[in-house]
């Protein structure tokens, strides 16, 4: 096996900001800590967590707008970009001028990057606009200029914050095209989105960030099921631990109301190996007691087959609601083909 190449390295990252408390007074407040991983050579890596989590500061880390109050990071390459996040942006100057500027801050000559920008203007759709000053423009036609700035200046690590959420739907489409190309190519691209679709579709691996410090790196698969779980439950001040899972199914469970230390919730298996599941059965551990119940309705409802257009939801998956109680412990088995295994584990705590 090739070892794989680092090309930025985290180690034991922490960021504060000062927040005020009073005229005279702040605090510090950790928005990162004891963060430590590497990114690799030519990877998509992913950037999952929730509002507040610390993406964007991470972000702006790894291009080296902020430096870290404790800990180091090492890149072992030159051109960093965060075209995306317009952040570099010089608003009184054009999109022109500002894809001068960014030609030259990654290490172009002028006469290279001069060769490139009416590619970038052509791409951007921003037409006449691009004459004009970045002050003028929207914040889609911003993230539009960034995009374009990146894809023709091709940095080293190129960190992608949200920009596909942004512009039209036949500019994402473009963007989204470009950037796979990107991706297969041998740039390293770091990527901040909430689409679970479009981190499927894109990145290898994933870093969740939840409350500033690093909650599991894994591939798509193996975060998406305890994320997505675990976003349901924190709108409740509720929190899963514990959580192991059986790569080969999918599960979303969602609250339908919770009140009194407990919890309706509705359920949602599938195999993905087109295995027919046959029933779910919940165990649950309270007070040394166990108690079990049944999932047992074969199909999922219209809701899901909705949000999950891509699953297929006939034999392989079983469906149901119940109750579960907070400070319990779960085990879900599945008897698929007739063999019952254990697919999932969690406890529920309040945070
Ligand atoms: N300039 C600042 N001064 C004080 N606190 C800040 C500052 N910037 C961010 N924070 C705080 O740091 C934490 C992390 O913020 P950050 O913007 O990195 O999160 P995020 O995951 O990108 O959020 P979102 O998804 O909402 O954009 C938040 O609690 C935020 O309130």
């Amino acid at each position: 096996m090739i070892a794989k190449e680092k090309i930025i390295e985290l180690k034991d990252v922490a960021v504060y900001y000062k927040q005020k408390t009073s005229f005279f007074k702040s605090k510090k407040y950790w928005a990162l800590s004891g963060l430590c991983f590497d990114v690799y050579k030519g990877e998509t890596l992913a950037i999952l967590g929730r509002n507040g989590a610390g993406k964007s500061t991470l972000l702006r880390l790894l291009a080296g707008i902020i430096k870290p109050d404790s800990g180091s990071i090492i890149h072992h390459t030159k051109s960093v970009s965060l075209m995306a996040l317009a952040a570099g942006f010089d608003t009184n100057l054009s999109g022109r001028e500002n894809s001068l500027i960014s030609g030259m801050l990654l290490g172009y000559s002028k006469k290279n990057t001069i060769r490139l920008i009416d590619k970038i203007k052509q791409f951007s759709e921003l037409q006449d606009f691009f004459e004009h000053p970045v002050k003028t423009y929207s914040s889609g036609m911003k993230a539009r200029l960034a995009f374009s700035i990146a894809m023709y200046l091709s940095p080293d690590v190129l960190l992608i914050d949200e920009v596909l959420g942004v512009g039209d739907v036949s500019f994402k489409d473009k963007a989204e095209r470009v950037l796979e190309d990107k991706i297969n190519s041998d740039m390293t691209v770091i990527i901040v989105s909430h689409s679970e679709k479009q981190v499927n579709n894109l990145a290898e691996r994933v870093v969740w960030i939840d409350g500033g410090v690093v909650r599991k790196t894994g591939k798509p698969s193996e975060i998406f099921s305890e994320y997505n779980i675990n976003s349901n439950f924190s709108t409740y001040g509720l929190k899963v631990v514990d959580y192991k899972f059986k790569e080969d199914y999918f599960f979303q469970i969602s609250i339908e109301s919770y009140k009194n230390g407990r919890v309706e919730f509705e359920c949602v298996a599938i195999n993905l190996e087109n295995r027919k599941i046959d029933s779910l059965i919940f165990f649950e551990t309270l007070n040394d007691d166990v108690n079990f119940f049944e999932l047992d309705s074969p199909t999922a409802t219209p809701k899901y087959k909705k949000m999950y257009p891509d699953l297929d939801f006939s034999d392989y998956s079983r469906f149901n609601g119940g109750v579960m109680n907070v400070s319990s412990a779960y085990s879900i088995y599945a008897i698929c083909d007739g063999i019952k295994e254990e697919v999932l584990s969690f406890s529920i705590e309040k945070v």
